[in-house]
């Protein structure tokens, strides 16, 4: 199995000063409410989630350790199609999760994200994407997921993909370092 690392990145400390709508997305089953309540809570203090009702979301405050406001986690049921939409409007930020203990939906998962994408509300916002439950060698690889958006996307200028091993603390916390490293790049007062 190898390491989820994600690429590195250096965040430099209070550029923004409101706090940040991160809209968190994917088709259901993917693990966006524990990674979100991952994030909020921390792995050891976590608790069983339930698949969000369709109709439902969920909105976490996660404290940013590098940036000094909060992040709000729009958490969105992956059973919620038409009225997503709805959700859109004031996003900053944009997480992708993907299941990638099942690569058979990679494809249907790119699409998904590519009309993410071409979104007014969406178009050109951070791109975090996240391979959910790497495991083993018969996984969706990250390098493999990162080609794939490469030939089949239009990618914003800011993007990245972590790959989330299992219940890992460490994969979580990277993920979480790199978002807020691509939130601070995307800030207006970011260094060009
Ligand atoms: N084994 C394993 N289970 C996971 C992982 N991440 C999430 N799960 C479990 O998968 C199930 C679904 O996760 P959720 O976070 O509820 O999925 P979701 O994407 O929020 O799904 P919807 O709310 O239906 O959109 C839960 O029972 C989680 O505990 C993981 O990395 N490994
Ligand atoms: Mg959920």
């Amino acid at each position: 199995m190898g390491a989820a690392a994600c690429t590195a990145g250096s965040v430099a400390e209070d550029k923004h000063s409101q706090p940040l709508k991160i809209l968190v997305l994917g088709f259901s089953g993917t693990g966006k409410t524990f990674i979100v309540y991952g994030w909020s809570l921390g792995m050891s203090n976590m608790v069983k989630t339930l698949p969000t009702d369709a109709a439902m979301f969920n909105v976490e405050k996660v404290m940013s350790p590098k940036l000094r406001q909060p992040m709000y986690m729009w958490d969105i049921s992956g059973k919620m199609t038409s009225r997503r939409r709805s959700y859109f409007l004031g996003t900053q930020g944009l997480v992708y999760v993907l299941n990638a203990s099942q690569p058979v939906y990679m494809m249907d998962a790119l699409q998904d994200l590519n009309s993410l994408l071409n979104d007014r509300d969406l178009k050109g916002l951070p791109l975090l994407v996240l391979a959910n439950r790497l495991g083993s060698e018969e996984n969706l690889s990250t390098k493999e997921l990162e080609s794939q958006m490469k030939e089949h996307l239009k990618l914003p200028p800011l993007w990245s993909v972590c790959g989330i091993r299992t219940f890992s603390q460490e994969d979580l916390s990277q993920a979480l370092l790199k978002l807020e490293d691509l939130m601070d790049r995307s800030s207006p007062t970011a260094d060009a």
